[in-house]
């Protein structure tokens, strides 16, 4: 409640020592439930260009593929299994994305106007997995607006499990907390091939435990994960114009 809404609830209570009282009528325990958009595109490329692509994420898995960081920097097993390369290049990802942004945006309530792209290319294998986290935050990251990530794997399908959680955001009323971990509730969404999904850096998600068999590289999951990035002043150059 803001404090704009108390004081207007506040004039219409006669007596002041009311107020406190009256001012929420829900209980203790209560917690309201806000399911996180997510906006999801099936065979987002079509066969051919997604077929082409997993070809050339598999080369790359197999020469460039490192340990994933998290915050950038730091490898923590316990947080993050997983492997990535970092100079992969997607133009043709990138053009699709950029023909269904419009309406993205208008979904999930964010404008990408004047964001670059940075992603990576993402391998969960066997035993892979990345516990729950935001994409951004105030101290690490803040210029990711939007969040996208594509999928793609070989078929039929090598590996179970691998499925992105993502959480409701809950709001205890009475307790000033984000609110108790066991509580959570959310929802699950397939890696499917050639599936695409969009939400906001801010939203809390996870992946799943993969688990792989055959322990190949080729029967990975794998996963284009970036973000439209607002400018960062300090590279602008000298075009103030932008
Ligand atoms: O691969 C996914 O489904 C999500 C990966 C992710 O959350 C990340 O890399 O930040
Ligand atoms: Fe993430």
């Amino acid at each position: 409640m803001t404090k704009r809404d108390t004081l207007a609830r506040r004039d219409t209570v006669a007596d002041p020592s009311e107020a406190v009282d009256q001012l929420s009528p829900v209980g203790t325990g209560a917690i309201w439930r806000l399911p996180v958009t997510v906006c999801r595109i099936n065979q987002f490329l079509g066969e051919r260009t997604a077929g082409a692509l997993l070809e050339r994420a598999i080369a790359a898995a197999g020469d460039a593929s490192k340990p994933s960081m998290i915050r950038d920097r730091e490898v923590v097993p316990d947080v993050r299994r997983s492997r990535s390369c970092q100079d992969f290049a997607a133009p043709e990802l990138l053009a699709a994305i950029d023909e269904v942004l419009e309406a993205v945006e208008h979904t999930l309530g964010v404008s990408c106007r004047y964001t670059e792209p940075h992603y990576s290319l993402n391998l969960h294998n066997d035993g892979d997995f990345y516990r729950p986290h935001q994409d951004t935050s105030a101290e690490f990251a803040p210029r990711r607006l939007l969040t996208f990530v594509y999928y793609l794997h070989r078929t039929p399908r090598p590996f179970d499990g691998g499925e992105l959680r993502v959480f409701d955001a809950a709001m205890p009323l009475h307790t000033g907390t984000t609110g108790k971990w066991a509580e959570r509730t959310w929802r699950d969404w397939a890696p499917e091939h050639d599936s695409i999904v969009f939400f906001r850096p801010t939203a809390w998600h996870e992946v799943r435990p993969v688990s792989c068999p055959s322990k190949q590289r080729g029967d990975s999951r794998f996963a284009v994960n970036g973000w439209l990035c607002s400018p960062d002043p300090a590279h602008r150059g000298n075009d103030a114009s932008r």
